[in-house]
């Protein structure tokens, strides 16, 4: 009886893994191909830049400083693995204007061809308390973060509906999958990112375009290191549950998963757990990841709240040591 319910589980899988084909896309062929990364000049985006370059692609990078695009474009032309490849800057707040970003990507593809990848990687943080976070920053954040991703999207998506192909990076953040102190402004403008991104991918993928969203963890990058000068205590301390990463790395993930089609973009262990957890509606794009989120999602939900506990405990503690220096403030 076991032996055949056994055996039953193990022909239900092994069909399951016969039909795979049919959910996961053909991998994206990066030589020749024409990658597009906005915030391409510094940090994560600058060594996605590098990956998809060092893999034979022709690069746009889109950020404001022509300065920074000028020297970024240099480095990654030191990893040239062929005598025609490109790399093309183009300087424009990908928030400000739609019509200003469509014209700029326009002319990107007449140069370069359609795009077959788009990164949108343009980003900015804000971190302190809500209410000490000026209220234009709240505005700012959801205009550079989710309309300076929406807007490249919009401009590339029709070409890639026609030629029935075509990959398009969201760049959120673990703050996007989870709300934490001091990411009041943050933290929406990327959790907008996924509601983006799943109900764009429903409409595309019969056009064979795919969608990823990369959650990255902390990482080692100019952008970091400013957000780190005006961070509470609390989201430092938070934050530390898990480490740091180094950019490469973080980029090598996303550029992975890009290729290969796949919704979700975590990296490490915990960006693992984080992922299965908040997977929520979202799309899989292989059997293998709709078994592993059925099967763990219970036990990591329990691991979660230990975190929570953990990180209630550390504003509460943060909270009573201000108190009290404000109070021996007082009496001296
Ligand atoms: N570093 C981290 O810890 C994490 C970062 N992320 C996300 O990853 C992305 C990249 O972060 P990171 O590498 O740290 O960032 P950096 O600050 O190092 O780089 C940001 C890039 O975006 C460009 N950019 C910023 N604003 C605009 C704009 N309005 N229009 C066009 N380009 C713009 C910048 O160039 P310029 O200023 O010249 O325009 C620069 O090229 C961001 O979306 C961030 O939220 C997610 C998780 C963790
Ligand atoms: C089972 C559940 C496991 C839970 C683990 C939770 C770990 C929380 C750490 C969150 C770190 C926040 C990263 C924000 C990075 C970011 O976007 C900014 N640095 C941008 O500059």
């Amino acid at each position: 009886m076991l032996l055949l319910a056994a055996a039953f589980v193990v022909g239900f899988v092994l069909l399951l893994y016969m039909v795979s084909p049919l959910i996961s896309p053909k991998p994206l062929k990066l030589p020749g191909a024409h990658v597009v990364v906005t915030g391409g000049s510094s940090g994560i985006g600058k060594c996605i830049a590098i990956e998809c370059y060092k893999q034979g692609a022709f690069i746009t990078l889109i950020a404001r400083d022509e300065n920074k695009l000028l020297q970024t474009k240099k480095e990654i032309e030191k990893y040239s693995i062929n005598d025609k490849q490109v790399v093309l800057c183009i300087s424009v707040d990908v928030s400000k204007d739609y019509e200003q970003v469509e014209n700029v990507l326009k002319q990107a593809q007449e140069k370069l061809g359609p795009v077959d990848l788009l990164v949108n990687c343009a980003g900015t943080s804000v971190t302190g308390k809500f209410e000490a976070i000026e209220v234009n920053s709240f505005e700012r954040l959801m205009a550079v973060n989710y309309l300076g991703s929406v807007y490249p999207s919009r401009a590339v998506i029709s070409t890639m509906k026609e030629r029935r192909m075509g990959r398009i990076v969201f760049v959120s953040s673990q703050a996007g999958q989870l709300g934490l102190f001091g990411y009041t402004a943050y933290s929406p403008t990327k959790f907008a990112l996924r509601g983006l991104a799943e109900a764009l991918q429903m409409e595309v993928k019969p056009y064979n375009i795919y969608v990823t969203v990369a959650y990255p963890p902390d990482t080692d990058t100019p952008g970091f290191a400013e957000e780190s000068k005006t961070k509470p205590l609390e989201t430092k301390l938070i934050s530390e549950t898990s480490s740091v990463c180094q950019a490469e790395q973080v980029a090598r993930v996303i550029v992975k998963d890009a290729i290969q089609g796949n919704f979700n973009s975590s990296v490490g262990s915990d960006g693992y757990m984080l992922s299965i957890l908040t997977s929520g509606m979202s799309p899989v794009t292989s059997i293998t990841e709709g078994l592993q989120q059925v099967v763990c999602m219970g036990i990591f939900r329990i691991i979660g709240l230990f975190y929570l506990g953990s990180f209630d405990s550390i504003v509460r503690r943060c909270m009573m040591q201000r108190e009290k220096s404000e109070s021996t403030d007082k009496t001296e």
